[in-house]
């Protein structure tokens, strides 16, 4: 149960092994309740993967994952009613439209017919779906599928968002507008979102967790994930090996 001092996201020792190979290795780390925290990391730094793990899609080999003080694991249902999450490539159904997804997710949540209304109506606005409400998703472009996986991920109202990459494929409009739809849900959520682009981490985010070949190797402030340079990108770097 949630005791106002849990963290809402709380990775505790998470590690995933595929055979021999280390995806992710002892990562710790929490995110209070308000807090939108960037999660960083190189290709195959296992940002994907730990993301899974904390909203109960991959099973650890090793830890636990806490969502407002449910274990994943063992209180999945209650954890997965406040989790928001979009990964990295859908889920999503080819042949259903928007609308027909949405109704179909909201109802297999249990939501109330008139809440489910006016959270489809919410997020098709925030999303800016007007223009793809009827067509197929498969048929969409990259852009406008990250925003129906964005409005999957809000249609329930959840306290914590769990985003992987949800500016990828996006217009530079549409990023604008997505930034600004994350600063607005951080007044209220727990957000945590993984990132490429270094300018969004200081745009939107009060904090940094960086990691590197599975292991976590900065969790701090943003101006400490500039490090003595001044410069993200070349403490990132720098932290990554990447020099
Ligand atoms: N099912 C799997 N079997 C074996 N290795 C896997 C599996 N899934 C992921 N991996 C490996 O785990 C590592 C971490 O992958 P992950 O997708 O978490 O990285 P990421 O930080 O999200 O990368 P990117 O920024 O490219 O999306 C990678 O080396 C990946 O190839």
């Amino acid at each position: 149960m949630v005791e106002c001092n849990d963290p809402m996201i709380d990775a505790k020792g998470l590690s995933k092994y595929y055979g021999p190979f280390i995806a992710t290795e002892n990562v710790t780390f929490s995110v209070p309740k308000g807090e939108i925290a960037a999660f960083l990391g190189p290709n195959g730094a296992g940002k994907s993967t730990t993301m899974k793990l904390l909203t109960g899609f991959l099973t650890p080999s090793e830890g636990e994952a806490r969502i407002g003080g449910f274990a994943v694991a063992e209180d999945r249902i209650a954890a997965s009613e406040l989790i928001g999450y979009l990964p990295e490539n859908g889920p999503l159904y080819n042949e259903m439209t928007p609308k027909g997804l949405l109704k179909y997710l909201g109802q297999a949540r249990g939501l109330k017919a008139s809440t489910l209304k006016s959270r489809m109506d919410y997020v098709a606005t925030k999303c800016s779906l007007g223009d793809v409400w009827g067509k197929q998703i498969g048929k969409l472009s990259r852009g406008y599928r990250q925003r129906v996986g964005m409005a999957h991920a809000l249609l329930h109202d959840p306290e914590v968002l769990i985003l992987d990459e949800p500016t990828s494929g996006l217009d530079p409009n549409q990023t604008f507008q997505v930034r600004d739809l994350i600063r607005e849900l951080g007044q209220s959520k727990t957000i945590l979102l993984s990132t490429h682009i270094l300018s969004e981490v200081e745009a939107v985010c009060d904090r940094v967790i960086l990691i590197n070949r599975g292991r976590i190797v900065l969790d701090g402030t943003v101006d400490e994930m500039k490090g003595e340079s001044g410069n993200m990108e070349q403490h990132f770097r720098e932290l990554t090996g990447g020099v």
